[in-house]
């Protein structure tokens, strides 16, 4: 559903004129309903290549290659037609869930305002099917939580409500970008296991941005490992942790933390 060929990013600086190739020419296919983790040490590449899904890289960007999504160039689309696909076939889950909530409305008035754009519902009914979505990722409390601000709620409850969100535009894509590295450990687990629960039952494709090997490989079917700006090996988690192929991911596998001292 997704086919990225040959991705290239350049950035100026404006005040030096200094160009830093940021990505490398990067190609990948990604199937309806596939998860597909990308791991890689800080500064690899992987934030990158999500904006330039996107649309939305920084300024001073120069982007070559292709991304299409069903068969259409993501990059060629302009006005009415590009906020419609942002809209309704593509959702972000952002590391820090403050960056996509507003700090002045109530968390319901997020996701109802998200449901009524991307769905034309009505109020009511899209109130209703807050409440739903919430208790849908574990809230109990979701009446409660609907009237909170984000100041409220801890940082788990919040990423839980965006990711109500992303799932109820039931877009074809999401786009999560370390979603659970600002939480607390236990929290993290909670939050990763509930949006694969619901990526799969609504059989969605998901690109997942993590510098935790392990956590990507628990909710993806593959993994594809980035360096400097260049994929340089995707596989099963199987094949990545059983059988690496690149050097970097072997160093990869050995740097993570042993939680079997067995495996050591
Ligand atoms: N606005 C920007 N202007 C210029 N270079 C940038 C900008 N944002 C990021 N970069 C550079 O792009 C490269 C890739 O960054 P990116 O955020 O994609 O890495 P990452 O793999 O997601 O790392 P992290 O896990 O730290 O987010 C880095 O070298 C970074 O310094």
């Amino acid at each position: 559903m997704l086919t990225i060929d040959n991705l290239e990013l350049s950035i100026t600086d404006p005040d030096t004129g200094r160009v830093s190739e940021i990505l490398r020419g990067n190609s990948l296919t990604l199937a309806a309903g596939e998860a597909l983790g990308l791991v890689g040490e800080s500064g690899s590449g992987k934030s990158m290549t999500l904006q330039c899904v996107l649309g939305i890289e920084p300024p001073g960007s120069s982007v070559g290659g292709r991304i299409e999504l069903e068969g259409r160039d993501l990059r060629a689309l302009r006005g009415e037609e590009l906020r419609r696909t942002r809209a309704e076939d593509l959702a972000l889950i952002a590391q820090n869930p403050h960056s996509v909530l507003n700090p002045v409305l109530p968390v319901g008035k997020y996701l109802m305002e998200g449901m009524s754009e991307a769905r034309s519902m009505p109020k009511a009914r899209a109130r209703l099917r807050s409440s739903e979505l919430l208790r849908s990722v574990g809230i109990e409390e979701s009446e409660r939580v609907l009237r909170s601000y984000p100041h409220q709620l801890s940082g788990g409850m919040l990423q839980r409500v965006v990711i109500a969100g992303a799932i109820s535009a039931q877009p074809k894509l999401l786009l999560a970008d370390e979603p659970t590295t600002a939480l607390d450990v236990t929290t993290q687990a909670e939050v990763a296991a509930i949006l694969d629960e619901k990526r799969r039952e609504a059989e969605m494709s998901m690109i997942f941005v993590s510098h935790d090997l392990d956590l990507a490989a628990a909710v993806c079917d593959r993994l594809a490992v980035m360096r400097y700006g260049e994929l340089v090996e995707i596989g099963t988690p199987e094949e990545i942790r059983d059988a690496p192929q690149h050097e970097y991911t072997r160093e990869l596998m050995n740097a993570r933390p042993k939680l079997h001292p067995e495996e050591a």
